[in-house]
């Protein structure tokens, strides 16, 4: 089976690389500025466990324009939300009619929005849940664990054998809207960490943060009840537990951490919203937080926690400062 990587960036590169470095024939398809970097330091792959795999350029097959979707039998769509409609169009244009295309992608829409634009190809909804960073060019290192949902359709079947060869967890799920949902709780903290300037891990130790996120999630959770949307539980807690969590004093929050409450953190994780921040690329505050916001609307409500995070977020774009926890959190209890 040929795979094509749309978005050879974080993601991409890291999924891909797993695949690729286990024997699967995978076609990086991406920037020019990203594939040349691959096409002359190669592929490095690490992780928590300190395994590391280096794919030399020779045995990379690497493109930048989306003609090479022509060849695939299944596509890996790992570009940011914004981006979207840009690679639907692509995949529309040049890859075979009936290709299945996998969304790893975070937020609730992209499958929604890609089966909208591609009606020739099934559209797989799939969720990464682990950070992916990247401390050197070509290098790219998983810095949290998890494993990878993706529906369970008949057209995903080739992809178990393949994801088990390379290493990657793989969880087939029935009602991936769910999981969806509780992915995007956890991305609340997208926005927090990028807001914050810090790693994930210090940021997280610091519980003025937690309760930033804490508020933004009990926003999210009241409304999505009130939508009937009922999250799949990811970790260890229920997602209705996870604000009082969060919450918790740093002393206890460690402790509870330590047993498993929360997953292993690398130090040099962070939200690929602070990544989009520090790219000066726009992010995808609009489809996590922005889809809080999105149904209050539809519910006759409102989500001004989140809504203010947004405008926090925009004024980061615009290149504002990082804000201290005390900060933040006054801010948004005053929006509350
Ligand atoms: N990074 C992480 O740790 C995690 C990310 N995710 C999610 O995974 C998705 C991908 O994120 P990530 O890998 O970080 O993103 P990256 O920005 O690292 O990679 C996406 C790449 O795709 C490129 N791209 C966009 N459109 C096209 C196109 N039409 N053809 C070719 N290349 C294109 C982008 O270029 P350009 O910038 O020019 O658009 C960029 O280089 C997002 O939805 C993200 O939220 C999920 C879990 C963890
Ligand atoms: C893994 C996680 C939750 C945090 O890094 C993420 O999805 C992201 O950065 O977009």
């Amino acid at each position: 089976m040929r795979i094509a990587v749309l978005g050879a960036g974080l993601i991409g590169g890291y999924v891909g690389g797993r695949l690729a470095a286990a024997g699967a024939d995978v076609t990086f398809i991406g920037r020019p500025r990203q594939i040349d970097v691959l096409r002359e330091t190669g592929l490095t792959l690490s992780d928590l466990d300190e395994r590391r795999v280096v794919i030399p350029p020779g045995k990379l097959a690497l493109a930048t324009e989306a003609a090479a979707l022509a060849d695939a039998d299944m596509i890996l769509l790992t570009v940011k939300s914004p981006a979207t409609e840009g690679a639907a169009a692509d995949i529309a244009a040049h890859a075979r009619p009936g290709t299945p295309v996998v969304s790893l992608q975070n937020g609730v829409s992209n499958p929604e929005r890609l089966r909208a634009l591609l009606a020739d190809h099934p559209v797989i909804a799939g969720m990464v849940p682990f950070n992916v960073a990247e401390p050197a060019p070509g290098h790219v290192h998983q810095g949290t664990s998890g494993h990878i949902a993706i529906e369970d359709r008949p057209e995903t079947a080739p992809l178990v054998p393949l994801f088990a060869a390379a290493g990657l967890p793989l969880d087939l799920h029935s009602d991936m809207l769910a999981v969806a949902w509780a992915k995007l709780l956890i991305n609340l903290n997208n926005a927090i960490n990028a807001l914050s300037g810090l790693p994930l891990a210090a940021q997280l130790a610091d519980r003025d943060y937690r309760r930033c996120f804490a508020l933004c999630q009990r926003e999210a959770l009241k409304l999505m009840a009130a939508a009937g949307i009922v999250p799949a539980q990811l970790g260890p807690l229920p997602p209705s537990r996870m604000p009082f969590m969060l919450s918790l004093p740093d002393w206890l929050f460690r402790r509870l951490s330590r047993r498993g409450g929360t997953p292993k953190i690398d130090r040099l994780a962070r939200s690929s919203m602070a990544d989009d921040l520090v790219a000066r690329r726009k992010t995808e505050v609009d489809y996590i937080n922005g889809e809080v916001v999105a149904l209050a609307r539809r519910l006759g409500r409102t989500a001004p926690v989140n809504a203010r995070v947004i405008e926090l977020i925009r004024a980061r774009e615009a290149g504002g400062p990082a804000m201290t926890g005390a900060a933040l959190r006054a801010a948004l209890r005053r929006a509350a």
